[in-house]
């Protein structure tokens, strides 16, 4: 059987770590794409004399040309510009929508069978321009940004309670800006409810909210030590997990940008949702209970998305 093709779109700091980890993960073959010329061939050198000394079987290849993503499985976009310390995601939103009208296009035209993760910022406006540039059904275009969102609120929470992060389920629901969801009544301790699990350990109230507030502003926060970039190891960790559910027909319940149509009382947008991912890409949209305070919380998250439709729609008339 031919190994599978996953094609990377934009070669920089996530995408170069995507690139990695697929192949100390042997997931297929990679192409890195980029239009800075120079720079994805000489990462894909640079990572595959990674293979030797990790042991991988990978071919990968760095591209300026849209055609080397042909036929590719999967898809991950990168492309487009990271915010600096100061700036909100959505600033990003006018020169990152250009940049998703070109690789919309070149997936249409050269892999329109492929299941593409989005990453680009302001995440849930981008999928959905993807997805509209591209063409593609939406089960087949997703964004990540849930799967990292979770694992922070997780990880902030392992550290509060010293705890394993492997006992830690932890959800977070909505859009990927500062109004995301995180869901206290459906994150739990290995089962155990995080507010029992608070009061068992007798870690007061506002610590679990000042540990949502912390997650909620939790990309920021790294943007500002960085200095110059965003994250991009958890990023790209958070995407292939989405991938591999897609590859290995897993059926994992993740928190994903997935299109939702009718639940949530939503009408078509992209926002973030527990999705089922399995070969047919975004299988489901779970639709959980959610308390009144959560229901307006997410009513926020999403308004805040579909104002940012609009932006798109106003600046490319394509999209209205
Ligand atoms: N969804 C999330 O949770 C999440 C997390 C982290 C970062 N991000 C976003 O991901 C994006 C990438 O972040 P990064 O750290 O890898 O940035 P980066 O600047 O390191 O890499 C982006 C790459 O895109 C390339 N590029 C620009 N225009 C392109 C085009 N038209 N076609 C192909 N490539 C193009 C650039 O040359 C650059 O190499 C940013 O928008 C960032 O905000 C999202
Ligand atoms: O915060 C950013 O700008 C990057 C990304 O969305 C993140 O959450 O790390």
């Amino acid at each position: 059987m031919a190994r599978k093709k996953i094609a990377l779109i934009g070669a920089g700091m996530i995408g170069g770590t995507l690139a990695h980890l697929a192949a100390k993960k042997e997931m297929g073959d990679i192409v890195l794409f980029d239009i800075a010329e120079g720079m994805p061939q000489g990462k894909a050198l640079d990572l595959s004399q990674c293979g030797p000394i990790e042991g991988f079987d990978a071919n990968i290849k760095g591209s300026n040309d849209y055609a080397d993503i042909a036929d590719a499985d999967v898809v991950i976009v990168t492309a487009g510009v990271p915010r600096k310390p100061g700036m909100s995601r959505d600033d990003l939103l006018g020169i990152n929508l250009k940049v998703m009208k070109s690789v919309g296009e070149g997936i249409k035209n050269n892999c329109p069978d492929a299941f593409v993760i989005c990453i680009t910022n302001p995440l849930d406006a981008m999928v959905w321009a993807l997805r509209e540039f591209s063409g593609l059904p939406h089960n087949k275009v997703v964004g990540m940004a849930g799967v990292l969102d979770s694992a922070r609120f997780a990880t902030f929470l392992a550290w509060e309670f010293g705890c394993s992060v492997k006992d830690v389920n932890a959800f977070v629901l909505g859009g990927h800006g500062d109004t995301m969801v995180p869901v206290t009544s459906y994150t739990t301790i290995n089962g155990i409810p995080v507010n029992d699990y608070a009061k068992i350990k007798g870690v007061p109230a506002d610590r679990i909210d000042e540990i949502v507030k912390r997650t909620r502003a939790g990309g920021g926060e790294i943007v500002q030590l960085l200095g110059n970039g965003s994250a991009y190891y958890a990023p790209a960790t958070s995407a292939i997990a989405m991938a591999e559910a897609y590859l290995g027909d897993q059926k994992r319940i993740l928190p994903c940008a997935s299109y939702v149509e009718g639940k949530y009382g939503l009408d078509g947008l992209y926002v973030g949702v527990p999705t089922v991912i399995g070969a047919g890409g975004t299988e489901e949209v779970i639709e959980i209970e959610l308390s009144d305070e959560e229901k307006a919380n997410l009513k926020v998250s999403t308004d805040a998305v579909e104002e940012l439709l609009e932006v798109c729609k106003g600046l490319d008339s394509s999209l209205a």
